[in-house]
């Protein structure tokens, strides 16, 4: 029987997944602007530990068995095609789109170049030893993280952390913030609450100066690092016919995840307003739907059959302050031990290395 063609356009955690999953169901191909993947999370902790940056660049080329991995960038598609910048046109019976978001630097790429990626992380990192004093801009997760890290690193830093909320992770229960709050000010972190940063200077990178806060008063730091959030890159679909976009820039779909009332083309993660944050938790119950959901459209069956995909009610959330302590919600609020075991030492690395076919090991 000839397999049905699937295209997949962006190899993060969305596309790599689905393309691995469906390998041996369907002709599969997956386009990606970069030669190799990267994990954002560990990012974070190469800055403090530039030997990570070789094993968080993980390439394509053991990923799929049988299907390809072409490196492009894709600048249109259709009901029935995916064309790259190239020109080069890839015909598809069902296309998934998952072009995830932007990040300021250094902690995911931007563009096309794995190279200036790692040298944006290593410029950083030298930048932060010889920095005496870190603010960082944004209290969610990467922000909270840094401020653990590098403190845990670089202890005789002086390092504050500025939230426009008051207390950390204000959507989980008090519990969670309040433990990390008490373990970054233990770190030695200063954490300003229920200020937002004004006209920084940039949103991109970070930069040596100052943060003015709402109330007038301003941080001089030597190293300010905003993290402020993701940016969605959804524009490939904006000349799709019926496509729409929430507010943050991120695609609307129906129940299915399909952003254009076409039967064939599916959306996931970063890009995609489906009711959960922009996060790799909220991709693993994404990815799981997406698989089984595209299994019987490339078996002939009507979507509709297949049960509507729901969110995250409140998901859960590992928030290690470096590779030895932190706090986690996993439906209760936990400590150091589960959250130094399931994320904080290891950072998920060996998982990843495995599932692109090269070895688990952390260094
Ligand atoms: C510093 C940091 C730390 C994080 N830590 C965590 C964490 O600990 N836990 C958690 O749950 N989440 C975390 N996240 C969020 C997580 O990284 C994202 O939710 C996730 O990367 C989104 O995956 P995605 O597949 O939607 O898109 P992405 O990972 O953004 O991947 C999209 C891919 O599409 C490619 N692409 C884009 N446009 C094109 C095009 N036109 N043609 C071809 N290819 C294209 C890109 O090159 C990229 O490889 C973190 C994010 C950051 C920035």
């Amino acid at each position: 029987m000839v397999r049905k063609k699937i295209v997949i356009v962006g190899g993060g955690y969305v596309g790599f997944e689905v393309a691995k999953e469906l390998d041996a169901h369907a002709d599969v191909t997956l386009i990606e602007q970069r030669e190799a993947f990267v994990m954002p999370p560990a990012a974070i902790r190469a800055i403090v530990d530039t030997t990570l940056l070789d094993q968080i660049i993980l390439p394509y080329d053991h990923l799929l068995t049988e299907g390809q991995v072409v490196r492009g960038r894709a600048v249109s598609i259709s009901q029935s095609d995916v064309t790259l910048e190239n020109g080069a046109v890839y015909p598809a019976d069902v296309i998934v789109v998952a072009t995830g978001s932007s990040y300021a630097a250094p902690f995911k790429p931007a563009g096309q170049s794995i190279d200036d990626f790692r040298q944006a992380s290593a410029q950083v990192s030298a930048q932060l030893t010889e920095a005496k004093s870190v603010a960082i801009v944004g209290a969610g997760a990467v922000g909270t993280e840094l401020a653990g890290e590098i403190a845990s690193a670089h202890p005789s830093k002086d390092v504050t952390l500025i939230s426009s909320d008051d207390r950390l992770f204000p959507m989980y229960p008090a519990r969670l913030g309040d433990q990390l709050k008490r373990k970054l000010e233990h770190l030695g972190v200063s954490i300003v609450f229920g200020q937002k940063a004004q006209d920084l200077q940039s949103v991109d990178m970070p930069f040596n100066g100052s943060v003015a806060l709402a109330d007038g008063r301003v941080i001089s730091a030597d190293l300010v690092f905003p993290v402020i959030g993701s940016k969605p890159q959804s524009k490939l679909l904006e000349a799709l016919p019926g496509v729409a976009f929430g507010p943050s820039g991120r695609v609307k779909t129906d129940r299915w995840m399909r952003p254009a009332g076409l039967s064939n083309v599916f959306v996931a993660g970063d890009i995609a307003d489906l009711g959960d944050g922009m996060t790799i938790v909220a991709i693993s119950r994404q990815t799981p739907w997406l698989v089984k959901t595209l299994k019987r459209v490339l078996g002939g069956g009507p979507v509709e059959e297949q049960k509507a995909y729901t969110p995250w009610k409140l998901p859960p959330i590992l928030v290690p302050l470096g590779p030895v302590v932190g706090n986690s919600w996993l439906f209760l609020t936990v400590g150091d031990w589960i959250t130094r075991k399931m994320k904080g030492s290891a950072l998920f690395i060996p998982k990843y290395r495995k599932a692109f076919g090269l070895s688990g090991d952390k260094k």
